[in-house]
């Protein structure tokens, strides 16, 4: 089967240059790459979708390049973004190239048998480039009159655009011809607001081979939205992150669980690599058993597992089977500081403290009187366990390790108090 049609089937293409062509190179192994911006020092979700591109093509025998952008990130691409971006330092533009790149090669084979990926970072041609070659030899080739109608100059006209995020658009098309004649790439992919971009780096090839037989292809995958119209991949706490130390496995896995129906099957089909036939199979369930959340659990388990991997994927789901029961005592330490990071939270020095105490130290009460109320309405839960003695103190509590005492309050808020 031809990668392409499978691709069309998931609803993964957005835009191609010619496609018959490009259906017909697909047909045998080519070389292909996709750019990475170190804008922060971690990918988020949204860039997970091109990534994943990259290991479709490369799970159907072609070589994906993933580049990351240690010198366009310098730069700052102005595709779709309303404003000037600040720029940030060398040295964290380096670091954060550093991080990248681990991130990407955690999705990649690079020693697989006949197409193994290949990683570069295109600092290494762009960072050494002298400013007067760079204008005779490349700038010659783009004509002012298409630069300033790509959709990411253009829009930004009127609210204004300096000269070095308007040059972006020759540094990425330089890549392109950089990577072709490196490696044979022949293919550039992106988020659809990359389309600009990638044809203005097929144009800088076809005019840099003129009398050459050297076609180049270029392809987008829709820009993932949702269906209630808020931004995909935020939530309250800001994006969703790739690296677990700013967004842990367990919170991850409840994004993806916490998908709308409307808008399940799509992510199925854009972020795992179930087949399109077990994905019409949940699809039928999202129809018949919408309360099963089948197809959500599914989703979350595999995209978990992808980027976290097994362990994780099943403390993430231990830890919401827990909080989903109530049977928070057969939670470890480190489950419980993974599950309820975000919880009011207080240390506890002094085991001899009531636990009417405790709970107006972390938050859950604001009198001794509403605790004693709460307890005695048998609405405070200690690891599970309704207590309703008010005269009970820490030290008669059970703790998870010795180090945690989960409280909850009423049917979902969380406390947790920390014994130091
Ligand atoms: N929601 C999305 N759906 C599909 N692709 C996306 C999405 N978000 C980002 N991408 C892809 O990842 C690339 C990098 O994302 P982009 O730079 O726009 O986002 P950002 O990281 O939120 O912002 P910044 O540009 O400041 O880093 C995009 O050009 C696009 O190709
Ligand atoms: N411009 C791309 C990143 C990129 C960088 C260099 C390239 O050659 C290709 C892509 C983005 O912002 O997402």
């Amino acid at each position: 089967m031809n990668i392409l049609d499978d691709l069309k089937a998931r609803g993964l293409v957005y835009q191609t240059t010619d496609e018959e062509a490009l259906y017909k190179r697909l047909e045998s192994p080519m070389t292909l790459y996709c750019g990475f911006d170190p804008t922060a020092d971690s990918l988020h979700i949204g860039h997970l979708l091109p990534v994943l591109m990259l290991r479709r093509f490369q799970l159907a025998g072609h070589c994906p390049i993933a580049l990351v952008g240690g010198g366009t990130g310098l730069i700052g691409d102005p595709s779709g973004k309303t404003s000037e971006r600040t720029l940030n330092p060398t040295e964290v533009v380096q670091e954060w190239a550093n991080r990248i790149k681990e991130q990407l090669s955690c999705f990649l084979d690079f020693e697989g048998v006949g197409n193994p990926a290949i990683m570069a970072n295109n600092y290494e041609w762009l960072g050494t480039i002298n400013v007067i070659e760079f204008l005779r030899d490349i700038g010659k080739n783009f004509s002012l009159g298409s630069m300033l109608a790509k959709e990411s100059v253009e829009s930004r006209m009127s609210r204004g655009i300096s000269f070095t995020e308007f040059s972006y658009q020759i540094l990425q098309s330089y890549d392109f011809l950089k990577l072709n004649e490196l490696y044979g790439c022949e293919m550039q992919i992106g988020g659809s607001d990359q389309w600009g971009n990638i044809t203005s780096g097929t144009d800088l090839i076809r005019r840099m081979s003129v009398g050459e037989d050297r076609q180049v292809h270029g392809l987008t995958v829709p820009l993932v939205t949702k269906s209630d119209g808020t931004k995909f991949g935020k939530t309250e706490g800001g994006a969703v992150w790739l690296d677990q130390d700013k967004t842990s496995p367990y919170k991850f896995y409840q994004f993806w669980i916490n998908t709308d129906d409307r808008d399940v099957v799509k992510y199925l089909n854009f972020f795992t690599f179930l087949s399109i036939e077990e994905i019409q199979g949940l699809a039928q369930e999202v129809e018949s058993q919408p309360e099963k959340r089948n197809a959500q659990r599914m989703l979350a388990k595999e995209v978990t597992e992808l980027v976290h991997g097994v362990e994780a994927r099943e403390r993430a789901e231990k830890i919401s089977q827990a909080l989903f029961t109530g049977g928070i005592a057969n939670l470890t330490a480190k489950e419980v500081e993974e599950g309820f990071s975000d919880v009011p939270s207080a240390d506890v020095e002094d085991q001899e403290m009531l636990l009417v105490d405790a709970l107006i130290k972390v938050g859950a009460v604001s009198s001794r009187r509403q605790a004693r109320e709460s307890m005695e309405s048998g609405a405070v839960y200690v690891n599970g366990i309704r207590q309703t003695d008010t005269t009970l103190t820490v030290a008669q509590l059970d703790k998870i390790e010795s180090r945690f005492i989960v409280i909850r309050r009423g049917k979902k808020n969380y406390y947790l108090v920390k014994l130091v």
